[in-house]
């Protein structure tokens, strides 16, 4: 899959994942009275906008991104019915072709994270019969747990040919408070980062490992440091845009080669028609306009990550 998505981002030149975080605030008006007329004011209701809105938004950029994340959490709150909405947009977009990041940010004990792997990576044997029970191609997984936490999801990968995108450092304002405390002499989250090229040594793509890690675009220093400690390891890199990354904080995420890190956007992108400069030019029945715009807008900025 880490070919998969690698090709990806050479044949659409750009590397780019749209983030899929729907709040129902989010959702324009007219698509929120069609769901609740449908189903009314219930949680269906809701998950039908949330839906709805995520079909106008991958119709409107698959062409344009190698890949979508889906952040469990957005769906989670609304519970079974969340889960489902997610489940189908998983689906609608690996129809388009689409690579699948799951954001799910787990990781426990050895058989809880097995079960979460196989749930989200893996198949489910029952009876005769197996299921894929959700089917991203990537998760994001929290190593705080140890190898033993983490090792369950490279097993599933191995077999499946999946991969994952292991939390080194994050993007938000506290992540220092636990991830930047010296040990030894060096912040813990370069000992994540040497752990993540440990893993990944042993699932490796054609050129890119199966293991990823995730560094928030909001500290471009530390993304020097780790882009050499991780040089096989893909990074995603969330924090552009709505938390104040920009295109020109992102060189050293990349490799010489301009490949080695993909950009997720969520806010920037499908909240785009709310906010300048775009909600002068797209109404809200034109959201799914917008966001491609706001894509198109990300390409362009991503170039200045290269300027030398
Ligand atoms: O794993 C992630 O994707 C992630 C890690 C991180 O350090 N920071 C971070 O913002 N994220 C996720 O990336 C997305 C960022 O959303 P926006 O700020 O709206 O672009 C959310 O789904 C976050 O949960």
């Amino acid at each position: 899959m880490i070919n998969q998505l690698v090709k990806g981002i050479k044949e659409k030149d750009a590397p780019i994942v749209v983030g899929l975080d729907p709040m129902l605030s989010y959702v324009p008006k007219h698509l929120v009275k069609d769901a609740f007329a449908a189903y009314g004011e219930t949680l269906e209701g809701a998950c039908e906008a949330i839906w709805q809105f995520n079909k106008g938004i991958i119709d409107a950029t698959y062409d344009l991104i190698p890949a979508v994340k889906p952040q469990v959490a957005m769906y989670e709150q609304f519970g079974v019915e969340g889960l489902k909405a997610f489940k189908k947009t998983c689906d609608y977009a690996k129809s388009k072709g689409l690579v699948i990041i799951g954001d799910i940010k787990r990781g426990d004990i050895g058989s809880t994270s097995e079960a979460y792997a196989i749930g989200h990576l893996g198949t489910v044997k029952i009876g005769e019969h197996v299921y894929s029970p959700f089917t991203e191609d990537f998760v994001t997984v929290n190593p705080y747990l140890g190898s033993d936490g983490v090792k369950p999801f490279l097993k599933v990968c191995k077999d499946t040919d999946k991969g994952v995108f292991i939390l080194v450092k994050t993007s938000n304002p506290s992540s220092g408070e636990f991830q930047d405390r010296q040990i030894d002499g060096k912040p813990l989250y370069e000992i994540v980062a040497e752990k993540v090229a440990e893993w990944g040594e042993d699932v490796m793509g054609e050129d890119y490992s199966y293991v990823g890690a995730v560094v928030g675009a909001t500290y471009p220093e530390m993304g020097a440091a780790l882009r050499k400690i991780m040089p096989k390891n893909y990074i995603l890199v969330p924090g552009y845009g709505a938390q104040g990354g920009t295109g020109k904080d992102l060189a050293p995420f990349f490799n010489e080669d301009g490949l080695g890190a993909i950009v997720n956007s969520s806010r920037g992108i499908i909240c785009a028609y709310q906010k300048d400069p775009y909600k002068e030019k797209f109404s809200s029945v034109d959201y799914a306009d917008a966001s491609r715009q706001a894509v198109l807008d990300m390409k362009e900025d991503l170039k200045n990550a290269f300027v030398k």
